[in-house]
């Protein structure tokens, strides 16, 4: 507290100079006499407002245009340019959300601009040709937070600024709602039939649905849009718009999409791929193809997403990877699902693996620099971020453990389906009640050592993250670049409860190149790329087994964090890199004798297992899995290489 003589001072000055006496201190004004003992409140001028009204016009500054404008702008050409420049942006928001098969659709209308109507009314053939929908562009933090606190029921301040809001029934994704418009060119390009992600719909279905996300958002006051950009390389950046309804969505993905500068939002012009999310309005299950009231659509040629039925705001992050996983191979770039950081010499590394096996737990450490959490692309000119934010699990996450994740949530992050007290607002992390799947959504920055721009040189070192709930992979292995072909195409985990609908306990799983519900060509095509790209720069492949040891799930625990830390270390140090190693039996992956941090017992499986018997039998049962999983991938031949795709077949468990 200040001491001044305007202010009342009741205990005492903080200079030092305070009498012992609390008496005296309350005597206390400070260095300026004071001539009564008690305080007045007309002691400073008077507001420069008549009314209330006017008091409260004054609160806010207009903000917008709110950095200085272009060459020409300035130049004072300014306002023609101006007035033109948002009648345009306000045309293709309006065109974004205007109905397909009707001469009139509703009006839009900026929020900031109430006299500019853009559609012309000519043909009021109903009613919801006479409504007004309030378009809010580009909000910024506050002023959406204020939305959802208003006008979302599950919205409220945690204790250290966050919004926690809750998902709705859905807490996950719903990878058996998620469709692709199957026209002639997605026919050829896509991956479909058994083991796709790509569940196939036709451009009519997709119509249907559209004009019902579209009517339904049209039917709302407000609706928010999002314009913003994908993917640091500036070489192949994305422009994406996102239409919701809710703040909660608006906000999250304001987070976790790059945000443009109000330059860049000035020049942005119509997006590159659009998302309807109608997340709360459910599909029609009579609709063709309808199995449910969920339905997630892509539609690459129309370069636009529907979602109807979900509100998991993870479905809108997801649904743009997949397109991004489409796009850029076509260009030569290798998408990944992977956290990447950077070390301060430069050395790069790439953590693959499937939801909840430690990418963003990882990546995010203290002594490297923060690439991104969840979602890359490796060109030739190194590796970018797609994202310019993080999705970080947060179920008993504490500030020992994860420093960094836990600080990051504050004013600013969006905090979905936690647990707080209903009074002091401070979260429960140990709290499942909701799910399992708690999340928080920050921006990038929020990361004290995020690398930004968020790119940088080829990766060094690639970690294969595995969460092994059958204990028998060893804490850290080796391998040579047929076995880091073999895992990556496996893209074995034991799944984690909750990201994905219905699943509630850890389960083995394979999912291609650790995120098989993203992509969208044959798995082959991204092993092919990832593969080429290893050699051309001598990146290290290793597996690192972040989930159970010394038994497995239910007898076993999970492997402390502190040692997976330690190992990913001793990888990043290049310590790892020509240690003493020896070969296991059925895996034939290569393990260090040693790793500094780490117990020595824990290393080889087999010594943490007390029933070692029930570790033979639970090794050959995972490996019966490996082999009958990759069966599907035997016939396909890696890069057209026969002898790289005979060597990548060899690189798996070898039993009778
Ligand atoms: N040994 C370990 N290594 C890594 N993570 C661990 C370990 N033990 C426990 N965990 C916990 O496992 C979870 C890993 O989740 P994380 O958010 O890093 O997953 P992710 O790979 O980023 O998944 P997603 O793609 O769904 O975001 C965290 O909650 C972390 O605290
Ligand atoms: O998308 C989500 O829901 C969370 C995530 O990162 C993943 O599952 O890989
Ligand atoms: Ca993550
Ligand atoms: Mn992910």
């Amino acid at each position: 507290m200040e001491a001044n003589g305007e202010a009342c001072v009741l205990n005492g000055g903080s200079n030092g100079t305070a009498p012992k006496s609390s008496l005296s201190a309350i005597k206390t004004y400070g260095k300026k006499k004071m001539t009564a003992e008690v305080c007045h409140d007309d002691s400073a001028p008077s507001v420069k407002a008549q009314t209330i009204d006017e008091l409260h016009s004054l609160q806010k500054k207009k903000s917008r245009p709110s950095t200085p404008k272009s060459a020409a702008a300035a130049a004072g050409v300014f306002s023609v340019t101006e007035e033109n420049r948002q009648k345009l942006q306000l045309q293709s928001i309006s065109a974004s959300l205007a109905s397909l098969t009707r001469e009139t659709g509703p009006k839009v209308k900026a929020v900031k601009q109430q006299q500019d109507y853009l559609t012309p009314a000519t043909l009021n053939t109903s009613d919801s040709a006479l409504k007004f929908t309030h378009v809010l562009h580009n909000l910024s933090p506050a002023e959406l937070y204020e939305h959802a606190v208003k006008y979302e029921k599950s919205s409220f301040i945690t204790s250290s600024g966050a919004l926690a809001t809750l998902s709705g029934a859905k807490t996950g994704r719903s990878p058996r709602d998620r469709r692709v418009v199957k026209d002639a060119a997605a026919a050829g390009e896509l991956w479909w039939g058994k083991g796709s992600p790509n569940i196939e719909m036709d451009e009519h279905t997709f119509l249907v649905n559209r004009e019902r996300a579209v009517d339904y958002l049209n039917s709302l006051d407000n609706v928010f849009i999002n314009d913003q950009f994908l993917n640091w390389d500036p070489n192949n950046r994305i422009k994406v718009r996102i239409v919701s309804a809710r703040a909660y969505h608006s906000l999250f993905m304001h987070n976790m999409c790059i945000r443009p500068s109000p330059e860049e939002l000035e020049s942005f012009g119509s997006p590159d791929f659009t998302i309807y999310n109608a997340g709360q309005f459910p599909c029609n299950r009579y609709t063709h193809h309808m199995t449910s009231s969920t339905s997630i659509d892509i539609n690459l040629a129309r370069r636009e997403m529907v979602i109807l039925g979900t509100q998991y705001a993870g479905e809108m992050k997801k649904g743009l990877f997949s397109v991004m996983h489409y796009l850029m191979p076509k260009r030569g770039i290798l998408s990944l699902h992977s956290g990447c950081n950077m070390g301060k010499s430069g050395d790069v590394a790439l953590f693959f693996g499937l939801s909840g096996t430690g990418k963003t737990t990882l990546s995010t450490d203290r002594k490297r620099y923060l690439i991104g959490d969840d979602e890359h692309c490796w060109s030739d000119a190194g590796v970018s971020n797609i994202e310019g934010g993080c999705y970080a699990k947060c179920v008993d996450l504490s500030t020992e453990k994860e420093p960094d994740i836990f600080n990051a949530i504050r004013f600013g992050t969006v905090l979905e389906n936690v647990v707080f007290d209903e009074h002091s607002r401070e979260v429960d992390y140990g709290d499942r009640s909701v799910t399992e799947n708690t999340r928080a959504s920050y921006p990038i920055e929020f990361i004290p050592n995020a690398k930004i721009p968020c790119n940088g040189p080829h990766p060094r070192n690639v970690i294969l993250l595995a969460c092994d709930a059958f204990g028998v992979l060893p804490p850290v292995s080796r391998l040579s670049l047929a076995q880091t072909m073999y895992h990556f195409i496996s893209g074995y985990t034991a799944l984690v409860a909750g990201t994905e609908d219905g699943i509630k306990e850890p389960q083995a799983t394979f999912s291609a190149c650790f995120g098989a519900a993203f992509i969208m060509l044959h798995p082959t095509k991204y092993a092919a790329m990832l593969a080429e790209k290893m050699m051309k720069f001598g990146a290290t492949g290793w597996l690192v087994n972040t989930g159970w040891c010394g038994g497995r799930y239910g007898v076993g625990s999970r492997i402390k964090l502190a040692y997976t830390r330690k190992i990913i270390d001793g990888i990043h140090a290049g310590g790892l890199l020509n240690a003493e190693y020896k070969k296991t039996e059925v895996f034939g992956l290569e393990i260090p004798a040693a790793v500094e941090g780490v117990p020595a017992e824990i290393l080889d499986p087999v010594n943490a297992w007390a029933d070692k018997e029930a570790y033979r039998q639970t090794l050959l049962k995972l490996a019966g899995l490996f082999k009958k999983n990759f069966a599907v991938f035997a016939s396909y031949s890696i890069n057209g290489d026969t002898k790289l795709t005979e060597e990548i077949l060899a690189a798996g468990p070898l039993f009778d």
